[in-house]
């Protein structure tokens, strides 16, 4: 079994350390506290009550700050270590871990210049506890926790919001099912009407984490005692009640020493006809016993829960980093090396989207087989190749001599008129590809985990990206138009060629110039411009996509990076660490969680080291 000094220091020193990290419980944190999960001792009582001078008779030592109104203003995480006889007592601050305190008054102004150090002047007060601790021969091993004393006034120069903050911080420390309650109440006050005991009944019904201390029964009344609570029938708890004589005002005005005031204490009791049949059972002294022994127990039965909450949290801890990832090297060699990984993995995750894997792909096939024909349908070869305006485009074509045998002129104006509306659905088309594939990115980006942690880095490549995608369009819409454009350098000879000649098939030799301008002449210009545009229009139906993917679809698979990636390579190491900058409130989540896991380790080193010594 572990010793009693080796258990309570084990849960001393991983106190510390959760006050190092700010784990102290008092605040709302928003990770799971192991110090909730320690057992400590809280005094709680109300102004004056007597819980300096408990405290202090419990250490030996006079070292808390002494004052009117609310002296204790922040949590006193008060840790005695017993050392062995002759050394030399001393105190230490965590938060002054260099200095030793053998003076006991310099402690007392260390309490007070510390805590005004974070409440400032203004009284206010704060839950960050300050962490002391003694080491003394004339100690047991011990953590009791000081807090400000219950009130029902604000004192002059104090808000009025003090009197429920105090409450309001001191049940935060008493309602957690691992805290000690002290409660202390003076004899010369009628039980029922104690803070103390109210707030821990409140907190403690069943009176299991309750210890009562009756303090000032040497100024009781002449004629009463307060045998009926020392003996647990005024007011039943698990414990006994321990009842306490400290130094009168008097006695600590003529500077009575502790080692003597513990001494006339005993002689209280001793001497007492009241109390004289519980003297084994009161004082300072045995009071320190008891809370010391109890502690013992508590954290011996509390060992393996909290041990499996710090193996439970060391696990979670891990997982939550992995998950945040590794943090960025600092030599701009490896942050190269990590941005390059990292757009490879949005590389690969929009390559998934056009190459199948990943929904998006068949968006971009959708503009061939949907929008392209329709908009191919919907070209107004009606309206341009009317009666009408054939007519009047072959005439002016003709000018003074009209056409002998086919209105060669006509023909070809009517094709080139009809051919550049085709210059719309081949810019369209180019463009609906260019959206989808910048829709694309912006998805990629998102679905990339590995750069979520870096919002510079995601803009970067979006805007890098961006570009490309610009410049692939500019290719496009040259290439699409450059097929359009080629439809009327030069004409399809042969189809002209397969026309039936009119004059040949009307056989009539006499049908001359003036037939040739009947409605039906230019009527059958007209179908034959028609059927001409047709042939076309199915022609850029099929090459239009093809020249859409090899400039556009076909690029941004295959280079979609490649300009960001020589820009990398010539990026000053500033710059490339800008790049991996991360989402701030990610950082700080992960040196959270990075210090947590620490304080997490190191305490299951120190349990496990406990265990080794049994
Ligand atoms: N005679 C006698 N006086 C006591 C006893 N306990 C405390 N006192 C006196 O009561 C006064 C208040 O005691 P403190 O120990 O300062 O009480 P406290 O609860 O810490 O007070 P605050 O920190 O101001 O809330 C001091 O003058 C003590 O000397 C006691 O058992 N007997």
């Amino acid at each position: 079994m572990a010793t009693m000094e080796s258990l309570i220091g084990l849960v001393n020193r991983i106190q510390r350390a959760c006050t190092v990290l700010g784990d102290h419980g008092g605040g709302g944190a928003a990770l799971p506290t192991l110090w909730e999960a320690l057992p400590s001792v809280a005094v709680v009582g109300g102004q004056s009550s007597g819980k300096s001078s408990v405290l202090e008779s419990i250490v030996g030592r006079d070292f808390l700050p002494r004052g009117s109104g609310i002296v204790t203003r922040r949590p006193l995480v008060l840790q005695l270590h017993k050392t062995e006889s002759g050394i030399q007592e001393y105190a230490e601050f965590l938060h002054l871990p260099k200095r030793r305190f053998t003076d006991f008054s310099m402690v007392r102004n260390e309490i007070q210049d510390e805590t005004d150090r974070l409440t400032g002047k203004s009284k206010q007060i704060s839950p960050i506890p300050i962490h002391l601790s003694i080491f003394s021969p004339n100690v047991v091993n011990l953590t009791l926790i000081d807090l400000p004393g219950l009130t029902k006034v604000a004192v002059e120069g104090q808000p009025e919001s003090i009197v429920h903050d105090i409450e309001t911080m001191v049940r935060s420390y008493v309602e957690k099912p691992n805290c000690i309650i002290l409660a202390i109440t003076p004899a010369n006050q009628d039980i029922a009407t104690s803070d103390s005991i109210k707030l821990a009944r409140e907190v403690d019904p069943s009176g299991e984490r309750t210890f009562g201390v009756l303090t000032k029964l040497d100024l009781m009344d002449k004629g009463t005692n307060a045998i009926e609570v020392l003996e647990g029938r005024s007011y039943r708890l698990q414990h006994p009640w321990v009842g306490i004589v400290n130094r009168s005002q008097a006695d600590i005005n003529k500077n009575v020493d502790m080692i003597f005031a513990r001494r006339k204490e005993r002689e209280f009791f001793a001497t007492s006809a009241e109390y004289g049949h519980l003297a084994s059972k009161m004082g300072s002294e045995y009071l320190a016993k008891l809370l010391s022994k109890h502690l013992e127990s508590v954290i011996r039965a509390r060992l393996p829960d909290i041990t499996s909450l710090i193996n439970k949290t060391i696990d979670e801890l891990e997982a939550e980093l992995n998950h945040l990832g590794r943090s960025v090297a600092a030599d701009a060699g490896a942050q190269l090396y990590t941005i390059l990984e990292l757009c490879r993995a949005f590389d690969r995750i929009f390559k998934e989207h056009l190459e199948g894997g990943r929904p998006g792909g068949a968006r971009i096939y959708g503009v061939f087989d949907n929008q392209l024909p329709a908009a191919l349908r919907k070209l107004p070869f009606d309206r341009h190749l009317s009666l009408q305006n054939v007519r009047k485009v072959v005439s002016e074509s003709d000018g003074y001599q009209p056409h002998l045998v086919a209105p060669e002129q006509g023909y070809r104006r009517l094709i080139d008129g009809a051919l550049s509306y085709f210059r719309g659905p081949a810019e369209a088309s180019v463009d609906a590809v260019h959206y989808i594939l910048k829709e694309l990115v912006r998805k990629s980006i998102g679905q990339t985990q590995e750069l979520k942690r870096f919002p510079s880095l995601q803009a970067e490549i979006q805007a890098a990206a961006g570009e490309a995608l610009e410049r692939f369009r500019e290719d496009g819409k040259k290439t699409t138009l450059r097929l359009v454009d080629m439809e009327s350098s030069f004409l399809t000879v042969d189809f002209f060629r397969r026309l039936p000649q009119e004059a040949e098939k009307g056989g009539n030799q006499a049908a001359n110039s003036a037939d040739r301008y009947t409605e039906g002449h230019y009527r059958r210009i007209g179908s034959n411009v028609f059927s001409y545009v047709g042939m076309i229009s199915e022609t850029l139906r099929n090459t239009i996509p093809k020249a859409v993917v090899h400039c556009q679809v076909r690029e941004a698979k295959r280079s979609l990076l490649d300009h960001f990636y020589t820009q990398l390579g010539k990026m000053e190491a500033n710059r490339l660490a800008q790049l991996l900058d991360e989402d701030p409130a990610l950082m700080e989540r992960r040196q959270q969680c990075t210090r947590r896991l620490e304080l997490y380790k190191s305490a299951r080193d120190e349990i496990d080291s406990v265990s080794w010594s049994r």
